[in-house]
């Protein structure tokens, strides 16, 4: 289909075959790693954790990549790996064609300075300092002139919207705004990555859903690059381009929120998805029927009818050139247009509704409420690309309806 992506998508980060074992001799137990010893076994026996089993990955840049797991599956070691606040045991991590394992100290400065910002889930601020000190900290310990590293706070602080609070101190702050200037300090040298670490768990979870809109929104205006780890399903769905689901140290599936869902490699990734409200995280895209029949608007009614007649259904859609959604003709009037000799034009109805092929189904129900013939969905042209009618949402989310 052309609506499908291209593939000149740019990879940013990539990660290959990275292993962390904590232990005082972690490059002698990457050879039980080998013997497919598991990480129950080799912790018994040696008393070393096998935090990140080989584990490989791509990023692709501007987008949110979320490492999922329960508590232990190796997120944080993996986001830390990263930007090598933990050091692997072995594998390469590449960013921008650089190669971050290979850095020394000097270089790893400089890629965490202009690549990278961290947010961390206890926010991280320093109690005695003023909030634009806390914004400027990492500028400051950067060797950045005062004048520029205020600067660069300030505008962090209204990117996150909390100008004016400067002056502040941490603790006259509530949980969410501490966690804003936790983002500010990141996007201060303006990186190209952001990796957040369970930044958002520890809030309110109104306040919580309020933060993941605007790191959405943050990421569009910013064109930023998200490594986001969480322990929680209904965060990565809502946040992810995709997810990479992580089990004892390994990742067990990386795939788009829908193909996560719908496509679960194994019955530990079904295990995990197999409560979530399908309506979330599917779109029109993923529910809709072959557009037929369609109807040419140089056709005649008689044509129009034959069809109707054909797929026993009592409406047809009429489109132009390139399947340019034109309209749609309803039985009664292809049989009076017939009758009276009319084009299909001076009958079919103009102003119908369409569904743009991204719409999540959620939004969609409401939309077709009142509607008693199918509605079209269209991509940015106005070619018709599907076909939704009440059932197939229903269906859609048929399952969890039955359940319930
Ligand atoms: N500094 C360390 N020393 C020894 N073992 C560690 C260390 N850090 C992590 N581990 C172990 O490595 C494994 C992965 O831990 P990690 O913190 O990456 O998991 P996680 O998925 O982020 O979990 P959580 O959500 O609880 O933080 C765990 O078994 C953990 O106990």
């Amino acid at each position: 289909m052309d609506d499908e992506q291209t593939d000149d998508d740019k990879i940013i980060i990539k990660a290959e075959n990275i292993y962390k074992i904590f232990g005082p001799k972690p490059q002698k137990i990457l050879k039980y790693l080998d013997q497919k010893c598991s990480k129950d076994d080799i912790r018994e026996k040696t008393n070393h954790t096998v935090a990140l089993n080989n584990v490989s990955f791509e990023v692709i840049e501007g987008e949110t990549f979320v490492i999922m797991g329960l508590s232990g599956s190796g997120k944080s070691t993996l986001l830390r790996c990263i930007n090598r606040l933990i050091e692997p045991t072995k594998g390469k991590i590449t960013i921008k064609d650089s190669d971050i394992t290979a850095m020394n100290e000097d270089e790893l400065i400089q890629a965490r300075r202009h690549l990278m910002g961290m947010v961390f889930q206890n926010f991280a601020l320093l109690p005695h300092r003023k909030i634009i000190d806390n914004v400027a900290f990492g500028l400051e310990i950067q060797g950045i002139n005062e004048e520029e590293r205020y600067k660069a706070a300030e505008e962090a602080l209204s990117l996150v919207g909390l100008e004016g609070y400067g002056d502040s101190y941490p603790d006259q702050l509530s949980g969410g705004m501490k966690q804003r200037v936790g983002l500010a300090r990141a996007l201060a040298s303006s990186p190209d990555i952001l990796l957040m670490d369970e930044a958002f768990s520890a809030l309110d979870p109104l306040i919580r859903r309020d933060m993941q809109d605007e790191l959405i929104e943050l990421r569009e205006r910013l064109n930023k690059t998200i490594i986001f780890v969480t322990h929680d399903l209904d965060e990565a769905l809502k946040l992810g381009d995709r997810i990479a689901l992580m089990k004892d140290g390994k990742i067990i599936q990386i795939g788009t929120p829908e193909e996560i869902l719908t496509n679960p490699e194994n019955a530990y990734v079904e295990r995990f998805v197999e409560d979530v409200d399908m309506t979330r995280v599917l779109s029109a895209k993923d529910i809709m029927k072959k557009p037929e029949p369609l109807v040419p608007i140089t056709a005649g009614p008689n044509v129009a009818l034959h069809m109707m007649k054909e797929y026993g259904i009592s409406s047809v859609f009429i489109t132009g050139r390139n399947r340019v959604l034109e309209g749609l003709i309803l039985v009664d009037d292809a049989v009076r247009a017939a009758k009276e000799k009319r084009a299909i034009t001076e009958v079919m109805i103009r102003d119908i509704p369409v569904i743009k092929l991204e719409e999540p189904v959620n939004d969609i129900i409401p939309m077709i409420a009142d509607i008693q013939y199918p509605v079209a969905v269209v991509n940015d042209e106005n070619k018709i690309k599907g076909i939704i009618v009440r059932g197939t949402v229903l269906a859609a989310i048929g399952r969890k309806e039955a359940e319930e």
